[in-house]
């Protein structure tokens, strides 16, 4: 007997949310299809609609789309499918889950729940698959039950439940399925886990898929706790700026910290990288580490780490003339008229093309983000701005004070070297 519980998806569905079932043909989404149509509420079983995602792979795929359309046709269940196409470059099975996840997430409305057939053999295949990646805390959290897609939820109701169990279902209610024949291929990583690790595991212990599920169920519910506590510690290392003060981190914790905060804005790293980054960025020799990328670049500035898109060098430009600036005029212009001020209002600035533009639409421009527009150097002679940093500079001032000290003390921001 498996159990659904059906109020948790009531609770996932909106007022007028659909129920869909991503339908592949196989085995765990047809019992999935049965239960929902034999034993779910009636108001559930209303609103449930078969989805299919046809990837050409196989050269059954024709076949298993036509097995979901007769047996929905039968059980009086609306079906839709779409074709996805494949190219050969890359990992093709994660290209297929891509394309896959990219069809459901058109399909899907808000208040909607799409239900997938994972079972407790795939959290421990995950697992395992995981473990052999060397995943920290989160990897180990393995297949969520619910996960949000947009404004709509995924939910997994057979998670818990072993793969036998489900066969034992399917056999008993005379179910026809199909079978992925690329399932047997052992050079699939994940395909050799389940058949030659799980397989005579389970053969040793029969309950050994659901004890895994169950661990994850709980590794998963102590996550979240230690999860929101992290956001509070995190958020007491960040400063106003959104950067990781650096100097603050337990040192035997340098590199736990350093994934998190870069995990919480998206960017998951492996081990390896984030040793690196720990000798990187804790290093004294190196006076401005870098790392680049994908689509962002990590930097250091003033002992905090920071996070910019990659092409973001003028900014950054700007920060270290500024770092300089501060040094310098506290000992060089302490008793000239010229000063470091917070950003003005209502400026305008002249362009070397002799055109004005508004300071903050200048500062737009050039894509300064706006947590640093008050931080940049913005340079004050007799009262009247004269430079920002690297940035900008006055017409009239070119070759005056700031660019004077240039020749003789270094200026990494000059633009005019660039
Ligand atoms: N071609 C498909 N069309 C619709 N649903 C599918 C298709 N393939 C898989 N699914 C859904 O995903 C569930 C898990 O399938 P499978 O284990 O093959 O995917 P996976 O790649 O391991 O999982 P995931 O999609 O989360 O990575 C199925 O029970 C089914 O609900």
């Amino acid at each position: 007997m498996i159990t659904i519980d059906w109020q948790q998806l009531e609770r996932l569905l909106g007022e007028q949310g659909k129920v869909w079932l991503a339908l592949s043909g196989g085995m765990d989404s047809m019992v999935l299809l049965h239960i929902l149509t034999h034993q779910a509420p009636v108001a559930i079983r209303q609103r449930l609609t078969a989805l299919h995602v046809h990837h050409g792979l196989s050269q059954h795929a024709d076949h298993w789309l036509s097995h979901c359309q007769t047996t929905c046709k039968g059980y009086d269940v609306p079906f839709y499918f779409e074709r996805i196409q494949i190219d050969q470059t890359g990992s093709i099975e994660e290209q297929a889950r891509q394309k896959r996840y990219q069809v459901f997430a058109n399909h899907l409305q808000a208040g909607d729940v799409l239900l997938q057939g994972h079972h407790a053999n795939d959290q421990a295949e995950t697992v395992l698959f995981r473990l052999e990646r060397g995943c920290g805390w989160r990897g180990i959290q393995g297949i969520p039950a619910c996960r949000r897609i947009g404004d709509a939820n995924v939910f997994r109701p057979l998670l818990k439940t072993s793969r036998s169990m489900i066969e034992a279902y399917a056999k008993t209610h005379q179910l026809e399925w199909v079978e992925d024949e690329s399932n047997l291929e052992l050079q699939f990583r994940r395909n050799f886990l389940r058949h030659q690790v799980l397989a005579p595991w389970q053969a040793n212990n029969a309950d050994i898929a659901k004890q895994v599920a169950q661990s994850v169920e709980r590794i998963q519910a102590e996550s979240s706790v230690l999860e929101r506590l992290l956001v509070e510690t995190l958020a007491g290392f960040i400063n106003r700026d959104g950067g990781l003060r650096l100097s603050l981190l337990p040192e035997s914790e340098r590199g736990f910290w350093l994934s998190a905060f870069l995990n919480q804005q998206g960017i998951s790293v492996t081990q390896q990288q984030q040793r690196s980054l720990v000798d990187m960025f804790f290093s004294s020799q190196d006076k401005q580490p870098e790392y680049i990328r994908h689509h962002y670049r990590l930097v250091r500035f003033k002992a905090a780490m920071y996070i910019l898109p990659k092409d973001q060098r003028a900014v950054e430009q700007a920060l270290v003339a500024g770092t300089w600036i501060e040094r310098e005029f506290d000992r060089v212009y302490c008793d000239q008229d010229v000063q470091l001020k917070p950003r003005p209002e209502g400026v305008q600035l002249c362009l070397p093309n002799g055109k004005h533009r508004p300071l903050k639409k200048f500062l737009q421009d050039q894509q300064v983000p706006s947590w640093w527009r008050e931080q940049l150097p913005y340079v004050f002679a007799k009262g009247e701005l004269v430079a920002i940093g690297g940035l900008w500079q006055h017409p009239d001032w070119s070759g005056q004070v700031i660019w004077q000290r240039n020749d003789r003390l270094p200026w990494p921001s000059d633009p005019s070297r660039t």
